[in-house]
């Protein structure tokens, strides 16, 4: 009897928990993205996205349970070889004053280079066609430090881009942007060959964007699924105390969201 082989996910956490001195914060969550999904984690604020995005990232080690990347345990890869394999973007990325838009977008080659390779055409390629990607080629020249809080944000998620990654994890990317960019943003991300995380907030470009939606509530799982498994009216008096109304939207034929106040 033959049968289809079974595929490991991507990027794959097991019963992880993370601990703030002795408060636990991350308690045991199991999440996982298949190649080239969307996985969303959605939850108020303080219930453990952007602590859950950083192990999933490997930039902590949890406590307990596991985080592993292709099936094999994140804490086995050298730091290098995890650069090219996932790019962060985190809520607050800390960027040096006097550099340039472009100079930060280099930055995502680091990974691929050495004291012996120098800089190469194909660099220079993968950098202008993040900017590009993220609408902000022509910004090239410009100081980080002049730009807006959603131009930041787009200079960033473009450093992620030129790290060549095959796992982009984003802590809340569409936080300083307009409506306009936030939507490009995610159906750039979404529509990307990336496997993706995206801690968001805002539950109709979760059910919008995401093919998956892990729901955490002081610092467990309570619910991960398929949107119009998840996104129900109970989930969001439980977990968010707000009274909703959900419908499918005639435009786009995903949930709609509807907040009753
Ligand atoms: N290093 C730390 N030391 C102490 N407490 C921490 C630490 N990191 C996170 N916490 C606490 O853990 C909880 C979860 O924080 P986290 O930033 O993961 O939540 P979040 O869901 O991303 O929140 P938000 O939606 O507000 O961004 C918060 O109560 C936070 O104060």
């Amino acid at each position: 009897m033959t049968s289809d082989p079974v595929s490991a996910p991507v990027l794959a956490a097991s019963a992880v928990r993370w601990l703030a001195g002795r408060k636990v914060i991350v308690d045991g969550v199991t999440v996982s993205v298949d190649e080239g999904r969307t996985l969303g984690l959605i939850g108020p604020n303080g219930s453990g996205k952007s602590s859950l995005i950083r192990l999933l990232a490997g930039l902590r080690p949890p406590a307990a349970g596991k985080v592993t990347l292709d099936g094999k345990p994140m804490s086995g890869f050298a730091r290098r070889e995890l650069a090219r394999r996932v790019s962060v973007v985190e809520q607050h990325s800390a960027t040096e004053a006097n550099v340039t838009v472009i100079d930060v977008v280099r930055l995502g080659r680091t990974p691929y280079r050495s004291a012996l390779s120098p800089w190469t055409q194909d660099d220079d390629r993968i950098v202008t066609e993040a900017l590009v990607r993220v609408g902000l080629n022509d910004r090239r020249e410009q100081f980080w430090h002049t730009l807006s809080g959603g131009e930041r944000q787009r200079v960033q998620l473009a450093r992620a881009l030129a790290q060549s990654p095959s796992v982009l994890i984003l802590d809340e990317p569409t936080n300083h942007l307009d409506i306009q960019h936030q939507i490009d943003i995610l159906r750039l991300v979404s529509e990307l060959p990336l496997t993706t995380v995206v801690a968001i907030h805002d539950l109709n470009l979760a059910a919008r964007f995401c093919d998956v939606i892990a729901v955490l509530s002081e610092g467990r799982l309570v619910a991960c699924g398929s949107p119009t498994d998840i996104l129900t009216e109970q989930m969001i008096a439980d977990v968010f105390g707000v009274e909703a109304h959900i419908s499918t939207s005639p435009h786009h034929g995903r949930l709609h969201i509807q907040f009753l106040m």
